[in-house]
C-alpha cells in the first residue's frame, strides 16, 4: 500500500506514528549545519562494512555510541579508533519532544544517547533491518531531511511483509517504539523529484538522524 497526500499525523501501526513537518525549515536548517559539522569532525562519515562484506550505500556518522554492524562503541573501531563524539544534551531534548508530540502526551521520560546521522544520496537505500543492539525498550526517533524518500516499516516478526511504506519529506518525524519497536523498516528508495526547502542539504542528498535509547553504560 502507498500513502499518498494528505500528509496528515497518522499512526501507522500500534507504536508507529509519522508527523509530517514536524521541523519547521529554521529547525531544519540548524539540524543540517549540525549533520554536516558532526560529520567533518575526525575520521568522518562513512560506509560502514557488513559481517558478509558488502559496503552500505548509506554513508553515516554516529554520536553517543558508535554503532559498527552489529554492535556499539565508544570508539570508532572500522575508523581510526578515536572517541566517538559526544551525543548533545539539546539533541536529547529534542528527542524527548518528539516522543511526546508524536504519542500525544504532555511529557516523557526519553533520554537518548545514541544517534546515527545518516547520508542517503543517488542509489542509496537501506535494506529491511532492526534496531536491535540496544539494551532498552524506548522508541526510536526519526528525522528526515532533505530528499524525500519511501520509508518501509513491517512487523517485528516478518522481514517480508506485509509492510507500510510512507512518504518521508523533509522536516518528517517518525517515531517507533512499544509492539513495534524491533519491527523491520528500511529505505527503499529517494524521491529525488519533490521539492525541498532550502535548508542546505547538497541537491538530491537525504539526512537522516535516528535516535535511541542504548541500555548501555
Ligand atoms: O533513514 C531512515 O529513515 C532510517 C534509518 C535507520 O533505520 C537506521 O539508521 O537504523
Ligand atoms: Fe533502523
Amino acid at each position: 500500500m502507498f500513502e499518498l497526500i494528505p500528509r496528515e499525523r497518522r499512526t501507522i501501526a500500534p507504536g508507529v506514528v509519522h508527523v509530517p513537518d514536524w521541523l519547521d525549515p529554521d529547525a531544519q536548517r540548524r539540524l543540517v549545519a549540525a549533520a554536516q559539522e558532526w560529520a567533518a569532525e575526525g575520521p568522518g562519515a562513512r560506509q560502514a562494512v557488513l559481517p558478509g562484506g558488502a559496503r552500505m550505500s548509506v554513508s553515516s556518522v554516529c554520536l553517543g555510541w558508535h554503532w559498527i554492524p552489529y554492535r556499539y562503541s565508544r570508539t570508532r573501531d572500522d575508523q581510526d579508533g578515536s572517541p566517538v563524539q559526544p551525543f548533545p544534551s539539546w539533541l536529547a531534548d529534542l528527542g524527548a519532544r518528539a516522543v511526546a508530540d508524536a504519542y500525544d502526551v504532555p511529557e516523557v521520560d526519553y533520554r537518548p544517547d545514541v544517534a546515527l546521522v545518516n547520508s542517503y544520496r543517488g542509489d542509496a537505500r537501506l535494506g529491511m533491518h532492526q534496531d536491535r543492539e540496544e539494551r532498552a525498550p524506548d522508541p526510536v526517533v526519526s528525522l528526515s531531511l532533505g530528499a524525500a524518500c519511501v520509508f518501509r516499516i513491517g512487523s517485528p516478526h516478518h522481514r517480508r511483509g506485509p509492510w507500510h511504506d510512507v512518504e518521508l519529506c523533509s522536516g518528517d518525524l517518525v517515531v517507533f517504539g512499544d509492539e513495534h519497536r524491533l519491527a523491520y523498516h528500511g529505505v527503499t528508495k529517494l524521491l529525488p523529484d519533490r521539492d525541498v526547502p532550502d535548508i542546505g542539504v547538497a541537491p538530491g542528498e537525504r539526512i537522516n538522524l535516528t535516535l535511541r535509547v542504548s541500555g548501555l553504560a
